[in-house]
């Protein structure tokens, strides 16, 4: 997370995407969720949200897309604007939890798509607890804002921990920041239709791997040997998603037929990226993608 104060009474925060280079599911709980082990990095395409102080007790959202700054347009992709918005949501629990009535303004700028597998709401999320503790001077801890971030979603703590990249597990919430000091060059592309995690999650099934095959490619990507990297990368959700949308095989037979060092789908979909072997591997790879299939494609690199 970036973050700038303009002046006291204001915050800035550009919440980053997130990618999930690996993805198990272990294990079904009693709670209807899952036991996963996932190594998430995180990657520069960023929300920007705007915290600024309200004298009156009130929270208000607005929405826009990015390059437009017009109030967001009906697409596929529609973001909730009211108290169904994760910002709103981590605001109102942040105000349960501690009490306060004090009001707030906020403008967001959506750049991450949703329905992805890239995290936007989640790392929203993050941000909005991290702003309102600030501009509220409530005085929480990380560690409780990130038990906070638990209640709210299993991926929002990750965007609370100063490590842009993590070994997670639990249901996502139990972090293990890991170091990964190499530049990673990346394509993402996100098809024109998103997936619900929970669809995803509910047609999933457990998945075997081998031991310590999340610790080997962890440590594979930070020393820089990519050789073995895309028999490491795994995605136990992808064989659940592509039966949902068949836009993640038509990306998964594109990104074959490039000589990147390895590519899959993240976390729930139905964005898809391939691992480059450098910016201008990236681009041509990009750039042919944008000829072929309709929604966004981005180039980025991981946040060291
Ligand atoms: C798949 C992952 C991989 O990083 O990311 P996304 O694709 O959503 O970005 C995560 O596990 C998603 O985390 P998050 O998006 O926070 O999910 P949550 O809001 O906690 O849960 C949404 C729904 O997904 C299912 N769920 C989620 C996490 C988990 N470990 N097991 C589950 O079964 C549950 O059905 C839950 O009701
Ligand atoms: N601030 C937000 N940004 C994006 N989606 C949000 C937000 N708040 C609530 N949502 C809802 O959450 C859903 C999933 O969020 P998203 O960030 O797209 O997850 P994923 O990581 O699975 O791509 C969206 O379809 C949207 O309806």
């Amino acid at each position: 997370m970036l973050f700038s104060y303009p002046h006291s009474r204001s915050v800035t925060v550009h919440a980053p995407a997130k990618l999930n280079l690996f993805l198990s599911i272990d294990k079904k709980r009693p709670d209807g969720f899952h036991d996963i082990t996932s190594l998430m990095l995180s990657v520069g395409i960023y929300d920007t949200l705007v915290f600024t102080e309200d004298p009156s007790t009130e929270v208000a959202l607005s929405v826009a897309e990015a390059n437009s700054l017009q109030p967001q347009r009906d697409t596929d992709q529609q973001i909730p604007t009211g108290e169904d918005n994760l910002v709103v949501r981590a605001v109102r629990l942040l105000q349960a939890k501690t009490g306060t009535q004090r009001g707030l303004r906020i403008q967001l700028i959506k750049r991450i798509p949703a329905e992805a597998g890239l995290g936007g709401g989640s790392s929203d999320a993050a941000a909005a607890l991290f702003a309102a503790n600030q501009l509220w001077h409530l005085g929480l801890s990380p560690e409780e804002l990130r038990g906070l971030a638990a209640e709210l979603g299993s991926d929002i703590p990750f965007f609370l921990t100063e490590s842009n990249a993590a070994i997670c597990r639990g249901r996502g919430e139990l972090i293990e920041p890991v170091s990964i000091p190499q530049c990673l060059h990346f394509v993402i592309a996100r098809p024109q239709s998103g997936l619900s995690t929970a669809d995803v999650y509910r047609q999933c099934r457990v998945g075997t791997h081998s031991n310590n095959q999340v610790e080997r490619l962890t440590r594979d990507l930070a020393s820089g040997q990519f050789h073995s990297i895309s028999h490491l990368m795994l995605n136990d959700l992808q064989a659940p998603a592509e039966q949902l949308n068949s836009d993640i095989l038509i990306l998964k037979d594109y990104f074959s037929k490039q000589s990147v060092l390895g590519h899959m789908m993240s976390g729930s979909g139905t964005a898809y990226f391939g691992v480059c072997q450098n910016r201008a591997q990236a681009s041509q790879v990009a750039a042919r993608l944008r000829s072929t299939v309709k929604g966004h494609v981005f180039v980025v690199q991981n946040r060291l």
